[in-house]
């Protein structure tokens, strides 16, 4: 048994290719001003408007030229259109090759104008239906020879079988009530002009049946316009969506979709009809728009090539040649923001955006693919739309498309959009469709010899006998036969010229009978052998169909319950997608809500810095006053001191001159210091225990309480301190008094010259011993005491904390008063304690 080659696989690679044809077709100017001007058959101008839709004047002008395979301008008719775009598909349909032609454009650019027209002005569709049945009227199959298997693909019956349900169909429709004609009152198909066109060559040893299919896609679902509408509880029941399937040579199709015979124009309008009706019906139940959805209309024909005897179909299911030809109305193109939409139109305008997105997602991916060589995934899935002519790029076909465009300024930028997609489909190429007809080595031209025969033989073919209406009626009823007159000849005549015709029928039937009787018998006896052959084949086949019917109702209940799941999971992505809208909505929000208190934070900083540096400026100011008071404080002590310096001066000069005058009483100025203690201490009876000659190193002394037993104590040096003894006066008079310096260690030194002698010596203490006699000849010794500090600069600084005088006094000089001593002794006390 012949096979047929897989169509779609097998050739993919090594045909031709050719591009997709695009037309443009521009709508006449309703009214306003225009924005694109026919240069020539083929080129389009595009001119910005002066103003855009806003009103507001243009500034980017420009001048943008299209072209394409033709251009039909405003003053084209219908049948211009479809002469040089939809006439060459129905050739090619005839000759067993697929098309697709849609019509793309804004909303009420001319598209459904285009494809469907008006009754009295046919677009494409209309004139597809007159010159199809045109070409093929000749050499249509009996109804149902051809019955679609639900599977994409056809069965084909034997001319009896077909005609036993042509019978069975008439039966019903005998019973059935009249139903009420299908093409709606307000289309006056009387008015309308038929295409005259006529296809000439078409294979007469053929036998070719229409079938059509009328679906749409509305929402990303298909929806069958031929399904029957049901009612529930009084009203239309919602549409059913369909589901997308691949038959066996990887084509899609519509899984369950009705698919209609039709046998003439006035059949396929019938059927068409009934699609808008259902259209219009579905659309209350969706409550959508009609231009809201793409319409799909799908012409298929059938064609098996005749038997040997050219009178009845080869009953083999696999020879038998489908070609089909699409034509698309896709919806308008326009974008959501200007139409305004919201609610159901918002979705509905987005699910028309994103099939035709996708369309052009996959156009520019095939192109990509076609251009540089690559092999991108192009995304047809992504639509119902793209998915379901995914063959036409993927497989074979002849793909065009018409752009239709309104000149209105107003379209300009959408129509712009449009132009430019169409521009770049034009690139994109598409596997030239070879016709899948086969050489079965039967003579050509058997049908006509057949006929022929016929006709010679004066066995007229039932096909050619089509007013004999009922197939084994006699014709209409009997006349009324009632006799009123015996001489009423007229009803005996016409009742014998009835009951002639009557038995003439008869007898064609009877003819007709036996032949069919006698070439049924034959049938029979060839059949009953091809039949013990086809049992045994069978069986094999039938178990083998049995485990792919389980395998397939299997992988059918999967698949409806992956579209269920599918179309539940689009719903929870919607209602993601709604949530996200939300939630970046209430982020927005947050966000505007921190960002207000960031800068309030910041405000507060500022407003803080700004205190701060105030307050550090009073407080600045006040220890600059504090200084000043302290400063001043400091001033008058060191001044009120200076006055007591001053006056312990004169006190002790005073003195000097009473000790002096003692001091001449007593030889030695040993003595004279003894005296003096002894004056002092005869003088400071309030003080007993001062002790002037306790050495530094008595503990009995660093025992004693009292300010004045501590100064007394002369120059108790620690052990660690190093002493610059500087005495510049060489030959010094010995002090000898008990009060001697101690400085356990020391470094004499006469002069000092340079700073470093103080500052690089190891001392930490300075003595400067100065002597001086006075005019009286009495020398009084004074050692000036500091501390060494090194200062920053790598130097030194003495810091003196102490005076000793010693003034050696003549005891012989008289003691003026004995207040005075004490005087001076008070005010000597004062004065060391100042320098300590
Ligand atoms: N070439 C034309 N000549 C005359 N009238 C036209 C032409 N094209 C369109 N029209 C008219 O313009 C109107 C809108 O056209 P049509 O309905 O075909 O637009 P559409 O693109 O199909 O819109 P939608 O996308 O909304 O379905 C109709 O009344 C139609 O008769």
């Amino acid at each position: 048994m012949w096979k047929p080659q897989r169509k779609y696989l097998d050739r993919k690679n090594s045909l031709e290719k050719d591009p997709v044809e695009v037309y443009c077709r521009v709508k006449p100017l309703d009214s306003g001003v225009g924005c694109i001007k026919v240069l020539d058959s083929k080129t389009v101008l595009v001119t910005t408007p002066d103003f855009n839709i806003r009103g507001i004047p243009t500034t980017n002008f420009k001048e943008i030229q299209y072209t394409f395979q033709h251009v039909f301008d405003e003053k084209c008719t219908q049948k211009e259109v479809f002469d040089s775009v939809a006439y060459p598909l129905i050739e090619a349909l005839i000759s067993g090759k697929n098309g697709l032609l849609f019509t793309y454009g804004v909303s009420g650019s001319g598209k459904t104008f285009t494809m469907n027209g008006a009754p009295d002005n046919g677009g494409i569709l209309p004139r597809c239906f007159d010159v199809l049945f045109n070409s093929i009227s000749h050499a249509q199959a009996r109804k149902y020879v051809f019955k679609p298997d639900r599977m994409n693909g056809f069965d084909v019956q034997s001319n009896v079988d077909a005609m036993m349900e042509i019978q069975r169909d008439m039966l019903q429709a005998q019973r059935a009530p009249k139903t009420p004609r299908k093409i709606p009152s307000d289309v006056n198909l009387e008015d309308r002009v038929p295409d005259l066109g006529k296809i000439t060559e078409v294979d007469d040893d053929c036998l070719y049946t229409v079938f059509v299919s009328h679906v749409e896609i509305y929402n990303n679902h298909i929806y069958d316009l031929l399904d029957d509408i049901l009612e529930e509880g009084g009203r239309p029941k919602l549409p059913q969506s369909k589901i997308l399937r691949e038959d066996a040579n990887h084509n899609m199709f519509v899984h369950g979709v009705n698919e209609v015979e039709v046998t003439s124009t006035e059949e396929a309008f019938e059927v068409y009809y009934k699609g808008q009706k259902r259209k219009r019906m579905a659309h209350t139940c969706l409550n959508a728009e009609s231009s809201r959805s793409h319409s799909v209309f799908t012409l298929r024909l059938v064609q098996a090539p005749l038997n040997s005897s050219g009178d009845e179909v080869l009953q083999e299911k696999n020879i038998v040649c489908i070609s089909q030809l699409s034509l698309v109305d896709l919806a308008g193109s326009e974008r959501t923001n200007r139409t305004k939409n919201s609610g159901q139109r918002l979705r509905e305008a987005g699910n028309i955006n994103n099939s035709l997105l996708t369309l052009r997602t996959c156009f520019e991916i095939l192109r990509e693919n076609q251009m540089n060589g690559t092999s991108k995934v192009v995304p047809y899935r992504q639509s119902r739309l793209t998915h379901l002519f995914k063959n036409y790029f993927d497989g074979e076909g002849k793909v065009k498309m018409i752009v239709c465009v309104n000149p209105i300024a107003d379209d300009y930028d959408e129509t712009i959009h449009v132009l430019k997609f169409a521009d770049m489909s034009k690139e994109i190429q598409v596997t030239r469709p070879i016709a899948m007809k086969l050489d079965l080595g039967l003579t050509p031209g058997r049908r006509r010899v057949n006929l022929n025969i016929r006709d010679e033989n004066g066995n007229q073919a039932l096909d050619s006998s089509p007013e004999l209406g009922l197939v084994y009626s006699l014709g209409p009823e009997f006349p009324p036969l009632v006799l009123s007159d015996p001489n009423q000849a007229d009803l005996i005549k016409n009742l014998m010229s009835f009951l002639e015709v009557r038995l003439g029928k008869r007898n064609v039937l009877q003819k007709e009978l036996l032949l069919k009787h006698k070439n049924f018998r034959s049938r029979l006896v060839e059949i009953e052998k091809e039949n013990v052959l086809a049992k045994q084949e069978l069986a094999s086949v039938k178990a083998t169909l049995e485990v792919e019917r389980r395998k397939s109702s299997l992988l059918e209940s999967k698949l409806v319950n992956l579209e269920s799941s599918c179309t539940k999971l689009e719903w929870k992505v919607q209602e993601k997608n709604n949530e996200i809208s939300v939630l970046k909505k209430e982020l927005d929000s947050v966000t505007a809500g921190l960002s207000q208190k960031v800068v309030e934070k910041e405000r507060e900083k500022q407003r803080m810095k700004q205190r701060m540096l105030t307050e550090k400026q009073r407080a600045n100011k006040e220890i600059q006053q504090k200084q000043k008071e302290l400063t001043e404080e400091f001033k008058t002590q060191i001044r009120r001191k200076d006055e007591k310096l001053r006056l312990v001066k004169e006190i002790i000069s005073n003195d000097s001159a009473i000790l002096r005058e003692r001091n001449n009483l007593t030889p030695s100025s040993s003595e004279g210091d003894l005296r003096t203690a002894d004056l002092i201490k005869k003088f400071t009876p309030s003080m007993p225990q001062v002790s002037w000659a306790l050495s530094a190193d008595s503990p009995a002394t660093s025992k004693q309480d009292g300010p004045l037993t501590r100064r007394m104590s002369r120059s108790v040096s620690n052990v660690a301190e190093i002493w610059l003894d500087h005495r510049p006066v060489t030959s010094a008079t010995p002090l000898n008094t008990v009060l001697q310096p101690r400085m356990k260690k020391r470094k004499s030194v006469t002069k000092l010259t340079d700073a470093k002698d103080v500052a690089n010596s190891k001392s930490s203490k300075y003595c400067l011993t100065t002597q001086e006699a006075d005019s009286a000849g009495e020398v009084e010794t004074r050692l000036y005491k500091g501390d060494i500090i090194p200062t920053t600069g790598g130097g030194a600084q003495v810091i003196f904390n102490d005076v000793e005088t010693l003034r050696q006094v003549s005891p012989t000089k008289t003691t003026p008063l004995k207040r005075r001593s004490d005087e001076m002794t008070y005010e000597t006390r004062s004065i060391v304690s100042y320098l300590q």
